[in-house]
């Protein structure tokens, strides 16, 4: 499990081991290791790091100070360093250390600090760290932009600059960078996005904190994780305790999502799948997945909130394709008044914005919405969900008490008093119609296979996501990909569980 904390628990955690040991301990290990990461990037991209060219930006905190002293190792081992000052002050010991080892430091200047940047093989950000809060102030923003054009690579200092390194917030300019070299512990900020697409590659440099760190805010499951969660069948298992999951989806206009849906659950192991609709996506069901059980629902007997036609089943998944009307409403109401888990997506979840009352239920609930659907649960506006994902999916979930699962380019998995689940494996491919139809697939039939909610929710992310990149190609976003369709996502899951 990769774990992530706020500054707040960052900076306890800092004070409770700086008790213990020599001041400027936890600075020198910092920067040690932040130059030892560029000397190996510098050498990567020029070969070696003498006669590289290093221009740090310097803030006026401890950020400024590690940045100073990395970058005077650097110069040490032959780099021309070079510093633009832009605080009101600037750690003392970094820039003497600086001076001494041959780098020079300037203070801010517009023209100057776009030339260095544009010249520089490598940029260090160091004007703020996990000291920062707000918007970034003049002329950290000019600077924080002008590293969009440096013609190397852009190394941020425990936290890219205008990132909120407790939320991912950014609220105004912001670094990015190629890689963030953060100390002690990551940083919940880096994991979520805008913060995480501003960060780059992580890389975390021990500095001992280790034995004080709380429990986190925010973690992220590692492949061992996944694969010890997810069920397998044992010597004695049969379709029923596997897992039976109920789809309770589509609608004679929307068809494909609850194919969609279908296709997630048949092929992320469901022991069987019990589909429940209107008559024509009950047909198209049938012909794509002739492994899933097909029921038309008799309205009559939805209106009595009846689904004792369907068969038992253990957890349900209901809303993709399934409508807003009253009839989809009817179909809403029986699957919440069911004792097992639901999962609620799509559909599902506009019916329930409009009808908390459908909440009100003793079973799990899991919710996957997108920010627009959670936007129009909570009540706030999509921007502000999309601007600050953490507290808005940590709100949804003890608001709806419920599990949520927040989709969109960071995918959230929130429950109470449990820390925020982050996933590692999503892919920009999977912004494609009908890719979240199979999620709900995917985490209804781990559900029925007894996961809780919060572990089916976080687990059916991590195969989703790694799934979509087997489907395009592997690995992140790069060459030699292609576009994939939502149904592929869900041909691909055996190929992506195999590696689990
Ligand atoms: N503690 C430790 O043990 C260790 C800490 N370490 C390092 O220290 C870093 C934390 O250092 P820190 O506390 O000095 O804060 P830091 O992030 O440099 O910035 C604070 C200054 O920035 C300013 N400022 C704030 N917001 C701003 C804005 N929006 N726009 C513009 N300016 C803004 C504000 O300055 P002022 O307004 O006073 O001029 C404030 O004083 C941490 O990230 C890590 O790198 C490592 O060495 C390991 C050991
Ligand atoms: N930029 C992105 N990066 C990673 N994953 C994304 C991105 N955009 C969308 N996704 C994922 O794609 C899926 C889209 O689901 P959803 O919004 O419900 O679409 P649909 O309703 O068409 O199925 C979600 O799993 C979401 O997390
Ligand atoms: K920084």
């Amino acid at each position: 499990m990769r774990t992530a904390y706020t500054s707040d628990q960052i900076r306890s955690a800092e004070l409770a081991l700086m008790a213990r040991l020599p001041e400027g301990t936890l600075m020198d290990r910092a920067a040690t290791g932040l130059a030892g990461v560029c000397a190996h990037l510098l050498a990567g991209s020029r070969g070696r790091v003498y006669g590289s060219r290093v221009a740090l930006l310097i803030g006026s905190g401890d950020n400024g100070g590690d940045a100073l002293y990395a970058g005077a190792r650097l110069a040490r081992r032959g780099a021309r360093v070079e510093a633009v000052l832009a605080g009101s002050r600037t750690h003392e010991g970094g820039l003497a250390a600086l001076r001494k080892a041959g780098g020079r430091a300037h203070p801010y200047d517009a023209a100057r600090a776009r030339e260095l940047l544009a010249d520089a093989d490598l940029v260090m950000d160091g004007l703020v760290g996990i000291g920062g809060s707000g918007p970034l102030r003049e002329p950290y923003g000019t600077l924080a932009e002008l590293t969009a054009e440096a013609g190397g690579l852009v190394v941020a200092v425990d936290v890219p600059s205008g990132v909120d390194a407790s939320s991912g917030r950014v609220e105004g300019p912001a670094v990015r960078a190629h890689l963030t070299v953060t100390f002690g512990a990551y940083k919940a900020g880096l994991l979520v996005d805008p913060g995480a697409t501003h960060a780059g590659a992580v890389e975390l440099v021990d500095i001992g904190l280790g034995p004080f760190l709380p429990d986190p805010e925010v973690a992220a499951l590692t492949a061992d994780d996944v694969a010890d969660l997810l069920p397998r069948p044992g010597e004695e298992s049969d379709k029923y305790r596997r897992g039976v999951v109920g789809i309770a989806a589509g609608s004679d206009r929307y068809t494909g999502a609850a194919v969609l849906s279908v296709g997630g659950a048949v092929r992320a192991g469901a022991g069987m799948v019990r589909f429940a609709s209107s008559a024509e996506p009950v047909r198209l069901v049938r012909a794509r997945w002739p492994e899933a059980i097909t029921t038309v629902l008799d309205p009559s007997l939805v209106l009595k909130s009846s689904l004792d036609e369907v068969g038992r089943v253990q957890a349900w998944v209901l809303g993709p394709g399934l409508g807003t009307g009253p009839e989809a409403h009817a179909v809403a109401r029986a699957v919440l008044s069911t004792g097992v888990p639901v999962l609620v997506d799509a559909d599902g979840l506009t019916l329930v914005a409009k009808d908390r009352t459908l909440l009100r239920r003793a079973a799990p609930t899991v919710l996957t919405p997108h920010a627009g659907e959670l936007s129009r649960l909570l009540g706030v506006p999509r921007e502000h969900i999309e601007a600050g994902r953490l507290d808005h999916v940590r709100r949804a979930a003890a608001e709806l008490g419920a599990t949520v699962l927040l989709k969109g380019s960071t995918t959230l998995v929130a429950e109470e008093h449990r820390p925020v689940r982050v996933n590692t494996t999503g892919t920009p491919w999977l912004a494609t119609g009908g890719t979240g139809d199979v999620l709900s697939g995917i985490a209804g039939a781990l559900l029925a296979a007894g996961l809780t909610g919060y572990d089916a929710a976080s687990c059916a992310a991590y195969v989703h996501g790694l799934a979509a990149r087997t489907a395009a190609g592997g690995g992140a976003v790069g060459r030699g990909q292609a576009p994939i369709a939502a149904l592929d996502v869900a041909q691909a899951l055996p190929e992506a569980l195999r590696t689990l």
